[in-house]
């Protein structure tokens, strides 16, 4: 990578901090987060744990582009959000959305292991009475019949994101039914996010800034893959969900709710959240409290030592 910083430069500012969340999102009750200064600003590393280092080292060039470089030019000062609604019992959407003060779309996550498909179906219905617009994430877990019956059964949506795992899939539910497909693990997983393209497998792309590399990496991205666009939160703190923000905020064409609402799932952040008001968000800098919810010392050297070996992949690229 290119102007790569020194790692002990990074490792100077870096605080490893133990979020936690209002309710389990992604298995987890607690995001571990590393933030670290630059001259530019202040960056993130939050790759989930289960990553492999060289997935990892694409967050870790997110955060040194956040850090050393800072936002691209903005377009547009406001940016709007969705409400992010966990796999809950139908009867708790309510007081989720109250979470997103504004909010007119909604994405609701389906497809939980170890729930139903009537659980699915119950929770849509009952955001699709409080919210005019909502979208479905499936996470990749249905198969393709799975996925032509759940969508059935669910009704029209705004999209359906990542109905199954891969991009053939993707295409195949596509074409089966009516309502659009958005692509996400699809993209910020693949060796090859173009792949969507070729395919014909998604109406829509929602990219995120820390596994695709930076917020320039997502605007380039974005400029390739010519479909709408979801900028999307990978459950960073304030610092990430800063990144994310100015992203969507330098896109030339935004005309989807992005997924930068997640703050309002942490109990504690590193700075001030992004809450909407009135359904959006301002792009700003974000400078980190003094007192941080710090991750314990065992935890604090993990991750330093994970960052270690993803500098030293970025070294070589
Ligand atoms: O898009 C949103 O509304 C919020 C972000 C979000 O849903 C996710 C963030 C990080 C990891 C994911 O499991 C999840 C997603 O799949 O989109
Ligand atoms: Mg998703």
């Amino acid at each position: 990578m290119r102007d790569l910083p020194d790692v002990d430069d990074l490792l100077r500012s870096t605080r490893v901090c133990a979020l936690p969340m209002r309710t389990k999102f992604r298995g987890i009750t607690t995001r571990e987060v590393v933030v670290f200064e630059g001259p530019a600003g202040w960056g993130e590393f939050s790759p989930f744990v289960e990553y492999d280092d060289v997935e990892a080292s694409s967050w870790l060039a997110a955060g040194i582009e956040a850090a050393y470089l800072g936002a691209p030019t903005p377009v547009r000062d406001v940016v709007e959000i969705n409400a992010t609604v966990p796999a809950v019992p139908a009867d708790q959407v309510r007081a989720v959305l109250a979470c997103y003060p504004g909010a007119t779309t909604a994405k609701v996550k389906v497809a939980e292991p170890g729930q139903s498909l009537s659980d699915d179906v119950d929770r849509v219905a009952a955001a699709r009475e409080l919210i005019p617009h909502v979208r479905i994430d499936a996470n990749a877990k249905w198969t393709v019949p799975q996925a032509i019956e759940a969508i059935a059964a669910i009704g029209d949506v705004q999209y359906v994101e990542q109905p199954c795992a891969t991009v053939e899939e993707l295409a195949l539910v596509r074409r089966a039914v009516s309502s659009p497909i958005a692509a996400d693990e699809s993209i910020r997983r693949a060796s090859d996010p173009m792949r969507v393209v070729a395919h014909d497998a998604a109406d829509v792309a929602v990219l995120k800034v820390a596994p695709l590399g930076g917020m320039r990496a997502v605007l380039r991205l974005a400029e390739q893959m010519k479909m709408p666009i979801v900028v999307s939160s990978a459950l960073d703190s304030a610092v990430g969900i800063s990144a994310g923000v100015a992203t969507a905020a330098a896109l030339p064409t935004l005309d989807l709710a992005c997924g930068l609402g997640t703050g309002a799932l942490f109990v504690d952040d590193v700075a001030p959240s992004f809450i909407p008001d009135g359904g959006v968000v301002l792009p700003r800098a974000v400078t980190p409290f003094e007192a941080l919810p710090l991750a314990s010392s065992e935890r604090a050297e993990w991750w330093r030592d994970r960052l270690r070996r993803c500098h030293g992949i970025l070294a070589t690229r």
